[in-house]
């Protein structure tokens, strides 16, 4: 018998074995994995990215047609896919790639997705905030997670797309509207917030930014953006000085490079590497890996917003827990403060944009 074939006989076997609640949604998604190894395809999960022809879309698309976790990369624009998807499509490694243009596309890019990645949308130029972006970008993410909640309502979705304060809360309105919202697959990459904060840790402890691990929280702007300096690993402490400049530091990092950048867009390289290592944890939670723990900006229940950013434990379902803040000095607790008070409004704004 072919391997395909037997492998198929072998999970209609496992079938009777299954969760009886998601027997039928696992039975298919190790189906199509057979099928897409019996075509030349690695096994790993199906990813779409939505804004793949973009400053961070580009070598995002790179960097996951390069992570063995990929079985089926799926791009998608509504501008110059078919470039990029030709481009990529080229690099010998296992994930089999298929590009998509415009909106009549949209279905197809999405349907049987387990990960979505979104960096679609309008990136600042200098002089602008985040929340600067949120005419243009709040109706991009709408349409996509309309696309979403039809054709991948199980998916995970990463939300890149900026103010993440308030596109994260449309999301996630979005899929309450069309009664596919869990909270635990919802997710707002703050990744590059901590890879900032661990590069500039490590520059001023003289460390290998790879040994440092600095937990931050809140959201992704400006005084939302908190580094709990208090809580560095490898346990070390910071003079009033140090913590002042590296706070400062980590809250500007987006604004360090839209400026360096001088109009020509915001942070897309180092933005690309956070997603994946991002959508990487996400993959190895969705794999059944132990002890995958991320900082993201996810429904909460940490403070009294419905949204804030923590450690997350993910898992087989998305963000499976989502821890407390722990012990903070009194810097970091008027921090605090001050970024509650700005998210509150960036949530209540993203809120109110879809039940307006
Ligand atoms: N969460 C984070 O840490 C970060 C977020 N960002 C945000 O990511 C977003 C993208 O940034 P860049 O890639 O630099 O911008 P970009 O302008 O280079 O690329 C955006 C891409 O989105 C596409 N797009 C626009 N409307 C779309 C739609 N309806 N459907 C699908 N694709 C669509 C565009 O055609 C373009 O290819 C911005 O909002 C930016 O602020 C950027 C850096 C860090
Ligand atoms: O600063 C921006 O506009 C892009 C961004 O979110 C970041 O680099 O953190």
């Amino acid at each position: 018998m072919q391997p395909a074939a037997e492998a198929r006989q072998r999970i209609a076997r496992l079938s009777a074995h299954l969760n009886p609640t998601n027997s039928q949604m696992e039975v298919n998604t190790m189906l199509e994995r057979v099928d897409c190894r019996a075509k030349g395809g690695s096994p790993g999960f199906k990813v779409a990215i939505l804004g793949a022809a973009g400053g961070i879309g580009q070598p995002l698309a790179m960097l996951m047609k390069m992570n063995p976790l990929v079985s089926v990369l799926h791009l998608y624009d509504v501008v110059n896919c078919p470039g990029v998807t030709a481009d990529i499509s080229h690099m010998d490694t296992g994930a089999v790639v298929r590009g998509f243009l415009g909106q009549q596309e949209l279905e197809a890019a999405l349907t049987g997705m387990e990960l979505i990645i979104i960096p679609a949308g309008v990136p600042r130029k200098p002089g602008m905030t985040r929340d600067d972006l949120f005419n243009i970008n709040a109706g991009i993410v709408k349409t996509l997670c309309e696309g979403i909640a039809k054709c991948c309502p199980n998916a995970i979705v990463n939300l890149i797309s900026n103010p993440v304060n308030s596109t994260v809360p449309i999301a996630a309105e979005v899929f309450k509207r069309a009664g596919t919202y869990d909270p635990k697959k919802l997710l707002g990459v703050t990744m590059l917030d901590v890879v900032r904060a661990n590069t500039f840790v490590a520059e001023v402890l003289g460390l290998d930014p790879r040994e440092v691990d600095v937990p931050v929280v809140g959201g992704h702007a400006g005084a939302t953006i908190l580094p709990l300096l208090s809580q560095v690993k490898p346990p070390c402490s910071f003079t009033p000085d140090e913590t002042e400049y590296l706070t400062k530091r980590i809250q500007d990092g987006g604004t360090e490079v839209v400026q360096a950048k001088a109009g020509a867009g915001s942070a897309t390289l180092s933005m690309a590497y956070a997603a994946v290592k991002y959508a990487d944890a996400c993959l190895r939670g969705l794999r059944g890996d132990a002890g995958v723990v991320e900082c993201a900006f996810v429904a909460s229940q940490v403070t009294e917003l419905p949204f804030f950013a923590t450690k997350v434990r993910l898992g087989r379902t998305g963000a499976e827990e989502v821890y407390q803040l722990g012990p903070l000095n009194e810097y970091e607790r008027v921090g605090l403060e001050k970024a509650k008070k700005e998210l509150a409004t960036s949530i209540q704004k993203g809120i109110s944009f879809i039940k307006k």
